[in-house]
């Protein structure tokens, strides 16, 4: 019987197993950020213990640095955290992508970019959205600081096998309607615990043609859906993102690991626990109006009304959400005014989406009553976004140009939304207080937010791909 690249990474990374206990699993890459770090590193030096692997450790900085001026940090915590990565990886002797480096980005961004994210590897961080490098065909999946530790140790985790649901998307996609609408449409249709349990492995038509950062998106919100990771089997579009990465395997060994690669792709007779079908003709531009990410709708459609609500429980949070973000039900979509526009996070920050939203922005201006940011997922698509002179475009429409970081997506720095306010954000999360007490956050789309930033409101890009772009 065949098998899926699941259970065969899974096997391939056991190094023991005892009945009735999880699996010990060994970990091919462990990616630190400066926020989930600090106790575990104090923790090996309380009891005298090294970093057991620093060469498949690698470190980066971005949760509450500035996005202006990366010189000033004034907020205390911060500055203790960053200071403290460096120490530690200095102490460690763990490679760090600290402020002044040229591969500095969000952890999730700086992965794929370079190389160091691979097929079949098992991949942690202390970071919930490691599903991101999934994309890759990797099992990568976010862990506590208490397993950072451990992992720093030893190179190992105790993992209990997860269950396997195959998530297929069929026929082809609209214009306008992108890899971000694909997951939210997933959310709203499925909700956040569909996923508990499971490893979802994405496929079908539409992923199969997806972009590598298409895919990175997809399995980025994985988690928002309640699974423990997700992944795509890789394939020729994986192997051509990777070619002449940093960390990659060099031009000579690469074809030798490319047919390694290939052969960890499910096989056709795979079996799953679940499988999900999903025709890509049913999805449209998709836009969250509420504090999770399944209270999202279709850009051309309403707020649900509590009249539709199944049960007591429903009615309620359908209540305190628009309560909280100010809404009303059966209020149309295209209605929200927003006033803020954040284009960022590990979700929806790399070149080909400030692509999309400077396509959508050239030779227009940013609403009056908006104030939109940009801020690219790291330093290298911050230069490569500035060599197209994508970040012309963006300060001559209106738009803010920042430095590389998790900024808006969390505003752990100064990069907040005022209370009551509502913003249109790239990124993956929208419960209360996200992006600043009170705020109300939107989840969409690149090219919905872009959209959104010109306007003032939200508008269906299905009509302005066939009108105005
Ligand atoms: C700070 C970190 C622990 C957190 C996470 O794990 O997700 C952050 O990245 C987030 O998105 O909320
Ligand atoms: S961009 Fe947002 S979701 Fe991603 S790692 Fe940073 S804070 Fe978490």
């Amino acid at each position: 019987m065949g098998k899926s690249i699941i259970e065969k990474i899974w096997e391939k990374h056991v190094v023991h197993r005892e009945e009735g206990k999880p699996d010990l699993l060994y970990i091919d890459l462990h990616l630190v950020h400066e926020v989930t770090s600090p106790q575990a590193f104090s923790g090996l030096r309380l009891k005298n213990r090294k970093v057991r692997r620093p060469d498949k450790t690698f470190a980066t900085m971005d949760h509450n640095i500035p996005t202006i001026n990366r010189k000033v940090i004034e907020d205390t915590v911060a500055l203790n955290q960053i200071t403290t990565l460096e120490k530690n990886c200095k102490e460690f002797n763990v490679t760090l992508a600290g402020l002044d480096s040229p591969d500095q980005g969000i952890v999730h961004v700086i992965g794929p970019e370079l190389g160091l994210t691979q097929p079949g590897m098992t991949i942690v961080c202390g970071d919930s959205h490691t599903s991101t490098h999934g994309a890759f065909g990797a099992l990568a999946f976010g862990i506590g600081t208490s397993e950072v530790e451990h992992v720093l140790a030893t190179q190992t985790l105790w993992q209990s096998k997860p269950k396997t649901l195959k998530l297929e998307i069929n026929g082809q996609l609209a214009k306008g309607v992108t890899a971000k609408d694909v997951i939210l449409f997933i959310l709203s249709k499925y909700g956040i615990q569909f996923g508990t349990g499971y490893v979802i492995e994405y496929g079908g038509e539409v992923i199969k043609n997806m972009t590598m950062e298409e895919r990175m998106t997809i399995c980025n919100m994985s988690i928002e859906g309640g699974a423990r990771a997700g992944l795509v089997s890789p394939d020729e579009t994986t192997f051509q993102y990777l070619k002449g990465r940093k960390y990659a395997p060099s031009q000579v060994e690469f074809d030798e690991y490319k047919d390694n690669w290939s052969d960890l792709a499910s096989d056709q007779d795979a079996t799953y626990d679940h499988v999900i079908q999903i025709d890509g003709k049913d999805i449209a531009p998709m836009v969250s109006w509420g504090t999770n990410p399944s209270m999202t709708a279709k850009v051309d459609s309403q707020i649900p009304k509590s009249l539709d609500c199944k049960t007591g429980l429903e009615k309620d949070s359908l209540e305190r959400a628009l309560t909280y973000m100010g809404l009303e039900e059966g209020q149309k979509i295209k209605d929200i005014q927003i006033q803020h526009v954040f284009i960022g996070s590990c979700t929806n920050s790399r070149l080909e989406d400030l692509q999309v939203a400077a396509e959508m922005v050239k030779g227009k201006k940013v609403h009056p009553q908006v104030r939109a940011m940009v801020v690219p997922g790291s330093q290298r698509v911050k230069r490569l976004a500035e060599d197209q002179g994508l970040d012309q475009v963006f300060i001559e429409a209106g738009f803010e140009w920042r430095e590389s970081g998790c900024s808006m997506c969390l505003s752990m720095n100064n990069d907040v939304v005022p209370s009551g306010e509502h913003c249109a954000s790239t990124s993956n999360r929208n419960f209360e207080g996200r992006q600043g007490a009170g705020a109300r956050t939107h989840l969409v789309s690149p090219a919905m937010a872009a959209a959104a930033a010109i306007y003032g409101h939200f508008v269906d890009v299905r009509e302005l791909y066939k009108v105005e772009v």
